[in-house]
């Protein structure tokens, strides 16, 4: 297994490995990984020749006030996993922005978030703009590829910049290692939609590949954060996998009220102590909101736990013909 830690080797090795022919998959990962990663790379196996894993903690899809300083980091452990796998190389680059040359460190986070007082024709768009111009921060970086409806919703409503930030690191990569198959965990499904709606329009000659969630036995879906969940929190956030099961029989019994289904989800997560960001329903491709299950579905959740914040999803099919 090669490591490689900069970008021209990376992508040297890579066209090598095309030029003798070879079929390359990419799993980008920001490590710490888990069996969920390991999915991604058992699939990464049957889809190629061979399969890079990028570990790379992306510092500008956090915003200031996020977890980057604490995001879980363990490079050697990783490697530890990947071995087995027969991994060809992984790709774990020190910093992949170019900043100014009197910028050092997490140069992209630096930028203050305090907000500007709201000028009187100014709309939260308007606001959540200029938070993210200012987060760019003249650091040497202001090149950004938006995927501009598919980042609003969900977790683009709670994180903005994330998704902005997860389509430029995810557009870096693919030009760097050039794979010809990336994978993508559904785990992360407004991601995966993101970056399959941003490989459609911009045509980059990439195909992209959903894999399933992973859950631990009990259901919690896998996560690299759930580290930080203390035993009684983990216990507690069984709340969020057991009502998408709920729910999901609940569609297959012929309830498709969406804001039934969603009390029910929220009526579970709360009572277990959880702090809910967003319930919602959603068309699977373009993520609108619906009222009724009457088309293909997914629901997806973001809670909190303690300081930890979780994410999870459950794909729902109609259960009447359309
Ligand atoms: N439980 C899972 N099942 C399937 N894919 C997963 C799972 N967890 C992560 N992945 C996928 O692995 C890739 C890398 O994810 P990442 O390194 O952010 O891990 P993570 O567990 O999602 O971390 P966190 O949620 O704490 O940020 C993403 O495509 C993600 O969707
Ligand atoms: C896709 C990704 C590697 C981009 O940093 C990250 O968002 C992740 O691990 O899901
Ligand atoms: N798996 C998504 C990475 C993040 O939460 O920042």
């Amino acid at each position: 297994m090669d490591l490689l830690r900069e970008k021209n080797e990376m992508r040297e090795w890579s066209r090598a490995m095309k030029r003798a022919g070879k079929r390359v998959a990419l799993v980008p990962t920001m490590g710490s990984l888990h069996a969920g990663h390991l999915s991604l790379v058992q699939r990464a196996k049957q889809l190629a020749d061979v399969v890079v894993v990028s570990i790379y903690v992306n510092p500008s899809q956090f915003s200031p006030t996020e977890d980057f300083g604490q995001y879980p980091r363990d490079v050697q452990g990783d490697l530890n996993k990947l071995q087995p796998f027969c991994v060809d190389a992984v790709f774990n680059p020190h910093d992949l922005y170019v900043r100014d040359a009197n910028q050092s460190g997490t140069g992209l986070l630096e930028s203050t978030t305090k907000s500007s007082q709201q000028a009187p024709n100014e709309t939260i768009d308007d606001k959540r703009e200029l938070n993210l111009k200012r987060q760019e921060g003249g650091h040497g970086h202001e090149t950004w590829v938006r995927v501009e409806k598919l980042e609003l919703p969900l977790c683009g409503r709670s994180r903005p910049g994330f998704f902005r930030g997860v389509a430029t690191v995810v557009t870096k990569l693919f030009n760097i290692i050039e794979p010809d198959v990336a994978l993508f965990g559904k785990k992360d499904y407004q991601q995966w939609r993101v970056i399959c709606r941003m490989v459609r329009d911009l045509d980059f000659a990439i195909e992209i590949i959903g894999c399933d969630l992973q859950r631990e036995e009990d259901g919690l879906a896998m996560s690299s954060r759930n580290v930080y969940l203390s035993s009684a929190e983990r216990l507690q956030a069984l709340s969020i996998s057991r009502s998408l099961m709920q729910v999901k029989e609940a569609v297959l019994n012929g309830i498709v009220d969406v804001s039934s289904l969603v009390s029910l989800v929220k009526q579970e997560i709360t009572s277990a102590f959880g702090r809910v960001d967003y319930i919602e329903i959603s068309e699977q491709e373009s993520l609108r909101p619906l009222q009724f299950v009457d088309c293909p579905a997914v629901l997806c959740v973001a809670a909190w736990f303690g300081r930890v914040r979780l994410i999870d999803n459950i794909e729902l099919e109609p259960s009447q013909p359309q």
